[in-house]
């Protein structure tokens, strides 16, 4: 089975995706989300410039060798725009494989651990009452876990509130839109809001919450400690994880869970905080670590410290990765919870998909690969919009992490 084409399709259903399409000689084709968000032609160009043209003529069916040839292959490894790049290809391939096999990709993968996944909805409001109400109609919509972000009092553009109701999307202009930051109002802040929502809806619905790099260490062991009445399922991103062993100074001082590794591209960003159990949940995805292939490795060495995964699902990753992700959910052992964002209709009827949602819980469905496709007519439509994400300030004007 020879690879013939390798095309990159860049669609704006509302927001930018890029989708890479891989066809064989034998008909089969597959695709993979080579979505970067605020860095998408970065992606499409290393695809379509460095990647595609050694792609044709090779054995589709050589997903391990592929992976390799391009991991090994471009010298310069690592790093999100490779890896992005390289997960798109792995993901069309096992796309490929499994359709080819005539089989949806948990069987592929070693067939389904449990019944259905179970997923995280996001909350958010401008204010902490906003945000107790939203979590309610979340709890009401089915949902078991549920995200909540709330607007802080002196903060512009804290992180995860949406305008109004629609869904959250950050990367909002073609110029970084500037936030500004400030812990102290954070800290006294965020403690309150998780009170409020215990107090509202009782113990069991499982709460998260997403830091998003904003604390330093020792802030996030304070923040973690003053969570622990609470119970939160989990606390995101509490800082930023270049330096892996930062988080020892977090795991000492509190049992609030901590979730990282949204933005990890490499089972290396995460080697140090899993073999030290210095987290619970990786976030690791099939669209930026490495694809399945990747994936696999990292859930494995994960498993191995009693860490589950956690799976990005932000809207900025396309319903390719997120069908490709809930076949992953299915069959790894070591399932913690998956993100679901839910994308708007304009961008589903690009991307027509047979997973499902149902009572607080998502399932791939049984369409042989992945069971995401995509109309390239639709998505022909919708021409490439340039965003960028914003950056986040300190009030005295400092740089800060957004
Ligand atoms: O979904 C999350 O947990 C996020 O942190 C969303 C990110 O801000 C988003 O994916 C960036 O593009
Ligand atoms: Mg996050």
């Amino acid at each position: 089975m020879k690879i013939k084409t390798a095309r990159v399709i860049v669609t704006c259903p509302g927001r930018n995706f890029v989708t890479l399409k891989i066809e064989t000689d034998e008909g089969v084709y597959g695709i993979g989300d080579a979505t970067l968000n605020g860095r998408e032609k970065a992606v499409a160009s290393y695809l379509e410039d460095h990647v595609a043209p050694i792609l044709i003529g090779r054995d589709a069916r050589r997903i391990e060798d592929i992976w390799q040839f391009l991991y090994r292959g471009a010298y310069w490894r690592r790093g999100p725009v490779t890896m992005t790049a390289i997960s798109a290809v792995d993901t069309a391939l096992w796309d490929i494989k499994a359709k080819a096999a005539g089989m949806p990709l948990y069987q592929l993968l070693g067939g389904a651990s449990r019944d259905r996944v179970l997923v995280y909805g996001h909350a958010n409001g401008a204010d902490i009452e906003a945000t107790v109400d939203e979590v309610g109609r979340y709890m009401s919509l089915g949902y078991k876990a549920i995200r909540a972000q709330s607007g802080i009092p002196g903060v512009k553009g804290a992180y995860g509130v949406a305008r109004g109701k629609m869904y959250y999307e950050p990367a909002d202009a073609a110029a970084p839109t500037e936030t500004v930051w400030d812990t102290t109002a954070y800290l006294n802040f965020a403690p309150k809001l998780f009170e409020r929502l215990r107090e509202a809806h009782g113990p069991v619905i499982e709460l998260l919450h997403d830091i998003h790099h904003r604390l330093t260490p020792i802030e996030a062991a304070r923040l973690g400690k003053a969570f622990e009445p609470f119970r939160l399922f989990w606390m995101e991103d509490p800082t930023p994880a270049e330096n892996q062993e930062a988080f020892r100074l977090i795991r000492q001082h509190t049992v609030t869970p901590i979730a990282l590794g949204e933005v990890f591209n490499s089972i290396h960003d995460c080697r140090t905080l899993l073999e030290e159990q210095l987290i619970d949940y990786i976030r690791a995805t099939v669209a930026h670590a490495g694809g399945i292939t990747q994936l696999r490795r990292i859930a494995d060495l994960a498993g191995l410290y009693h860490v589950r995964t956690g799976c990005h699902g932000a809207t900025d990753l396309s319903p390719v990765t997120m069908g490709a992700a809930l076949h992953f959910d299915l069959w790894v052992p070591n399932f913690g919870i998956q993100e679901y964002m839910m994308h708007t209709e304009e961008t589903d009827a690009v991307f027509p998909h047979a997973y499902s949602f149902d009572d607080g819980y998502l399932h791939p469905g049984e369409a042989p690969g992945h069971g995401v496709d995509i109309d390239e007519k639709r998505a022909a439509k919708h021409p490439y919009d340039p965003k960028q994400l914003p950056v986040a300030r300190l009030t005295d004007g400092s740089m800060w992490n957004w």
